[in-house]
């Protein structure tokens, strides 16, 4: 097949793209381009569009509306070539327990009309690029979730794709397992590769993606190169977001923040409070005396610096019963 990628044709391109679920729009009008060797990261909270998305690109849904290529395949018109060169790598994948792992690897290889050397020889390059070489007569059913994760990529890898997609690929990863990840997807894209990912571990995301992206309510709100997008992000907030850690349950002192003037978007979980906070420095300084002088049990009282992670918690509007939220600055 030719190679159809190039600087001029990118590796995933997205026009317009819109997908309606029955009467609900999941994913309004989006644009992306990705280009060879480039790492996109999409960031975005609970249901805000990315597995829709991912589908689409996957060929396995249909966009109600729009336009969406890979290597310069329409996933519309021509999925079957557009699958040839794409790995997908889906959230928890499920793997059949009862194969070994050479096994499940070489039902996919022979899917890709590997012949039985090539199979050999790919599934051993695969499994040494996961580190799972020693796994290769494992039962699927023995490994631990990080390594499932990683036989799943190592299956996605097989065929040797130029666009790589990855939804929540570090979900159930140990710390090493996340670190190896990072190392595989940077060599990937040494190569060549176009890999678009996406994550709720944020700070992995934006220590490895070249570019990020963030999705809220199907609508990209800004994408461009990490730290560009969170200056951007948090231009203009007159606010600091503040992390409290108490020894005990946090709903008393709850009680009390929540009728504090410059305090909103709070977010309480069991021994957490997190809250934005708009006072001046010399206002926190009070607020801070006046809860140590409360018999609260408070063991942290922490700022949080204006990350990706904290943009992310703005979109996030928690809807459970565990979090009260203010929308907006209360008026003085
Ligand atoms: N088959 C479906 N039918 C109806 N609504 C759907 C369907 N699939 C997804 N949705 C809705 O579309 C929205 C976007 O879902 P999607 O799974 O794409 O988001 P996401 O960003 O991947 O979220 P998450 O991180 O929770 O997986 C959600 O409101 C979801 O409830």
């Amino acid at each position: 097949m030719p190679d159809r990628i190039s600087d001029s044709v990118p590796a995933i391109r997205i026009s317009q793209m819109r997908v309606d679920y029955e009467s609900f729009t999941a994913v309004k009008g989006l644009d992306l381009s990705i280009h060879a060797g480039q790492i996109f990261g999409l960031i975005g909270p609970n249901g805000a569009g990315k597995t829709s998305t991912f589908k689409v690109l996957a060929t396995l849904l249909e966009p109600t509306y729009g336009e969406v290529a890979i290597g310069g395949f329409d996933v519309a018109e021509q999925p079957k070539e557009a699958r040839q060169v794409l790995g997908y790598m889906q959230d928890l994948a499920p793997v059949p327990s009862d194969l070994k792992v050479w096994e499940f690897l070489d039902c996919f290889a022979q899917a890709y009309g590997l012949s039985k050397s090539e199979r050999k020889a790919r599934i051993g390059e695969c499994l040494e690029l996961v580190e799972l070489t020693e796994k290769r007569n494992a039962f699927c059913k023995s490994l631990s979730r990080g390594m499932t994760q990683r036989v799943v990529l190592a299956k996605s890898l097989l065929h040797s794709p130029k666009v790589m997609l990855l939804d929540e690929p570090a979900s159930g990863m140990d710390p090493v397992s996340r670190v190896r990840l990072r190392e595989i997807l940077q060599k990937l894209a040494r190569d060549g590769v176009a890999i678009l990912i996406s994550s709720h571990i944020l700070t992995e995301l934006s220590s490895v993606c070249t570019e990020v992206g963030i999705l809220n309510h199907g609508e990209l709100l800004d994408s461009g190169p990490t730290h560009e997008v969170v200056e951007r992000m948090s231009a203009g907030h007159n606010f600091r977001g503040v992390r409290l850690k108490l020894l005990e349950s946090s709903a008393e002192l709850a009680r009390v923040l929540d009728k504090h003037q410059d305090i909103f978007d709070m977010a309480v979980s069991e021994r957490e409070i997190r809250f934005k906070f708009s006072g001046t420095p010399a206002e926190q300084v009070a607020l801070l005396k006046e809860l140590m002088n409360q018999d609260f049990a408070i063991c942290s009282f922490e700022e949080i610096a204006n990350n990706i992670e904290d943009i992310l918690l703005n979109l996030n509007v928690p809807q459970s019963s565990n979090a009260s939220i203010a929308a907006s600055p209360k008026a003085k």
